[in-house]
This record gives C-alpha cells, structure tokens and sequence, in this order.
C-alpha cells in the first residue's frame, strides 16, 4: 500500500517505561519525547503516523493538563495522526475524554506490552487505508480532464488536450469512437471550453430517430406542416442557436438528410418543415460516429463533400482497453459516486475486482464499466465489491485461446493495438514501443489484419 517507513512516536516521561517501550516494538522507527515541547518539535521533523501519549506529563506528571495540551497541538498540527492516550488507575474518564478531544484509542496502565502492540499495529494499519484513499480520493480529482472526464491514460489526455486547443476555433470537429468511449462528454467540453459556452449545448442523436422523424427533429416544423403537426416546433439546430450542436451517430444519418444538412453548412440557414422563410442559425457543429466514416465516403453512403464540411478536425478517441490504468481509476470514481448517492457502506474492490477490472476488455467501454459497478454497489452485501459483484467472476474461457500459438497471438494483437494507440497510429513509433523493427510490424499488422 504504502513504502513510507512506519515511524511511533512515544510521549513517556518516566525513564524506565520509555526504556521498555523503545524495545517492545519490532517494525517501527521509534522516536521519543519525555514532555511537550520536544513531543511537537519530533511531530514536525519525524512526522510519525502513530503517536502513543502519557496524559501525565511535567509540568503536571499527576494531572492530565499537559496531556490533553499536548493532545491538542497534535491534532492541530497533524490531525491525521492517530493518538492513543495512556492512563493511570482511576483516569477511565480523562481517556473517554481525550478520545472526545480526537484521540484514536486508549489504554489503560499498568502496560501490558502485547495488548499495546496490538492497538499500535491496528493505528499504523488504519492509518495507511486513510491515507491510501487520500491519495486515490486526490489522485481522481488530478485525473479530471475536460468537462469532468477522467483519465490518467496519456493517449486520453493527448484527446483532452487536442480538444481543448481546438475549442477556440469555431471549426467542425468529427469525434470517432466506439460506444461508450466519451464523446458525448468530450463534446461537451468543447463546448464549454469555446467561445460559445454561455450558449446552448444541444445534443441529438440521428441513430435514435426513426428516419421519418429526424428532419422535423433537426430542422423543425411550422404547425400543419404534416399531420400531427399542431404547433410550430424549433428543431434542434434552432436551439443551438449561438451554441454548440452536437450530432451523435452522424453516420445514421440518411443521405437525403445528408444534402439537407450539407446546404445548411453552406448556406448557415435552415428552413424548418413547411416554412417558407429562411432562419439563419450560427452555431457550431460537432459530430461523432462509431462507424468506420472514411469507409462510408468510399462506398458512396457518406457524402464526400458533406464529410469534409463536419471533420475539420478529426479526432480518434481510444477505446477503454486502449487506455491502461484507466479501467480501475475509473471504477473507483463510478464506485465512490454511487456508494455516496444510494447511502451505501461500500469502501473499495477486492484484490480480485481490481484484477478482473484490469483483465476485462471492456467492449461496451466506460458506460460498460459504470453499469457494472452501479450494479455492483447495488448488489454487493460486504464492504467490498468483489469480481462476483461486477459479474466478472467466472473467465471467459469461451474466449480464451486454445493452444500457445492462439494465446500468442492474442497477446500480440493487444500489445499492438495499444501501442498503436499510444504512437497515435505512428507506425515507428510503434515498432519503438514494441521493440521490433519497421518491416516486422508491418508484418504481424497484415498477418493480424491491423490498421494503423
Ligand atoms: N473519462 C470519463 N470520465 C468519466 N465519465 C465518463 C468518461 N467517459 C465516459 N464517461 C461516462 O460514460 C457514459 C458514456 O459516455 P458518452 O455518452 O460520452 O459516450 P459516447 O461515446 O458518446 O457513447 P455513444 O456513442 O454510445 O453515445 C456517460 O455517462 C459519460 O458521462
């Protein structure tokens, strides 16, 4: 969890029992202080995460004054240190007290050696989990890029970064990625990192609408224009009027509606169903498709001239299995997010979560991911989600290779789409990553029929 060294500070004035204390413990790095001010000078060079504490120090050794002050300062200074206060006969209430005032534990004198072992190993313990998720808990709030995505994957943040250099431009972006990948959210962004952010982000996808729909949808209709149409309705490109019109699926869209669409980024006015006049709309277009566009162009179902108007700027984002580490930042983030909002006492995944989280594909991407781990934090009885929970228990051994030369080349089909991802396609670049030279790339690409 944590290479830190373990380091105990003891705060004992009494010579003997620091003497007998200083040697009781394996493990540690061991530091003490007989009173106050040098307890606090050691807090602040050693920065021990357990710290055990005689109430009764001097001035006040049959008191406990000194004990809470000394108590007190250390919450102050370091409050994620755990304190355990120790008293005499007769002082069960000072150590009610003291756990009142934010001591972690107590125990009572005379010091029986292994008990105390016991309550310091459990601090040092406890205090590592804390600090463990203080540091995932910092680690997701650094990861979040653009519009609130997280990522710590470079070939992700290479997207983030590519879009919001292209934010201020008003040209068209054509965001390609499989389901699932973040577009709808990367677009988003865009929009809210452009000039355009005080206006509307208006989001249609043209694979949800019937065909028959999606002109009305997009250009809008006066009223009586067909039947059914009772009142004059905006379409959607209206409404991005001064902001962002994000087309999800634009390769959906049929051509018929293509040469529409395409006149109207000619011409930047729209005529709605039925309407005689022409409405002029300044907005900026974003699209995003999980279909292969370029092949779409090539076998005449995507109009070229339509294509080149919408990808200005093409941006490729990388499936979830392209993106190593960011399968289990992410669950966590999912995991967290849901616990909190459904009142859920789940803290984390189990060692064989986390694995199957890595191991796992992840074909339906991030939406995959979060569906599994809200079921999961819905499903799950113990403080921790496990592979079960997630239904990534049992392997998939229906996919699972055969035979060596199978598993071989599995292997080598994922080490290469994800250096490929991470070379941005660069065919060198990727031969760098893997080791291997040019030509012997381009050869395990055309026996794997891989594209760059
Ligand atoms: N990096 C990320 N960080 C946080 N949440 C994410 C991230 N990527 C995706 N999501 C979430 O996953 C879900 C799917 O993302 P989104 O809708 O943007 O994907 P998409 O590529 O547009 O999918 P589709 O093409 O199927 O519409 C959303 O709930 C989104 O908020």
């Amino acid at each position: 969890m944590t290479d830190t060294p373990r380091k105990l500070l003891i705060v004992e004035d009494d010579a003997g029992l620091q003497r007998q204390l200083r040697w009781a413990y394996e493990g540690y790095e061991i530091f003490v202080a007989a009173d106050r001010d040098s307890a606090i000078t050691q807090l602040r060079a050693e920065e021990p995460q357990v710290v055990t504490l005689d109430l009764g120090l001097p001035p006040d050794p049959d008191g406990v004054s000194e004990g809470f002050a000394t108590l007190e300062a250390i919450r102050t200074l370091a409050p994620d240190t755990k304190v355990i206060v120790a008293s005499g006969h007769g002082e069960r209430d000072s150590a009610l007290k003291a756990i009142a005032l934010g001591a972690w534990d107590f125990y009572m004198k005379p010091i029986d050696i292994d008990t105390l072992g016991l309550i310091v190993e459990r601090a040092f313990h406890v205090h590592a989990l804390e600090a463990e998720n203080r540091r995932l808990a910092a680690r997701v709030e650094g990861n979040t890029a653009l519009g609130g995505m997280i990522t710590a994957a470079p070939e992700m943040l290479k997207v983030t970064r590519t879009i919001e250099r292209v934010a201020a431009a008003d040209v068209s972006v054509l965001l390609l990625g499989a389901s699932g990948t973040g577009k709808e959210l990367l677009a988003r962004g865009l929009h809210e990192c452009s000039p355009r952010r005080d206006g509307a982000f208006v989001a249609i996808n043209c694979a949800a609408i019937p065909e028959t729909l999606l002109e009305s949808e997009l250009f809008g209709h006066e009223k009586g224009a067909f039947t059914g149409a009772v009142k004059t309705t905006p379409g959607k490109i209206e409404q991005a009027q001064g902001g962002t019109l994000f087309l999800d699926e634009i390769g959906d869209v049929p051509l018929p509606l293509q040469v529409k669409l395409l006149r109207f980024l000619q011409e930047r006015v729209i005529e709605r169903i039925g309407g005689r006049k022409p409405i002029p709309v300044d907005t900026r277009i974003v699209c995003a498709t999980h279909q292969d566009i370029d092949a779409m162009v090539a076998d005449g179902s995507f109009r070229e001239d339509l294509y080149y108007r919408l990808a200005e700027i093409v941006v490729r984002i990388p499936s979830l299995a392209e993106r190593p580490g960011d399968p289990v930042l992410l669950a966590r983030h999912f995991l967290h997010h849901h616990a909190e909002t459904m009142h859920r006492p789940i803290k984390g995944f189990s060692p064989d979560a986390l694995a199957a989280i890595d191991a796992w594909n992840w074909p339906g991407n991030v939406r995959e991911l979060e569906n599994r781990v809200k079921r999961a934090v819905i499903m799950s009885d113990g403080k921790q989600v496990t592979a079960a929970d997630l239904d990534l228990a049992e392997p998939d051994t229906a996919d699972e290779p055969i035979n060596l030369k199978a598993m071989r080349e599995q292997t080598d089909r994922r080490a290469i789409r994800k250096a490929l991802a991470r070379a941005d396609g660069n065919i060198s670049g990727t031969a760098r990553l893997l080791g291997i030279s040019r030509p012997t790339l381009y050869d395990l690409m055309k026996n794997y029929d891989l594209q760059p």
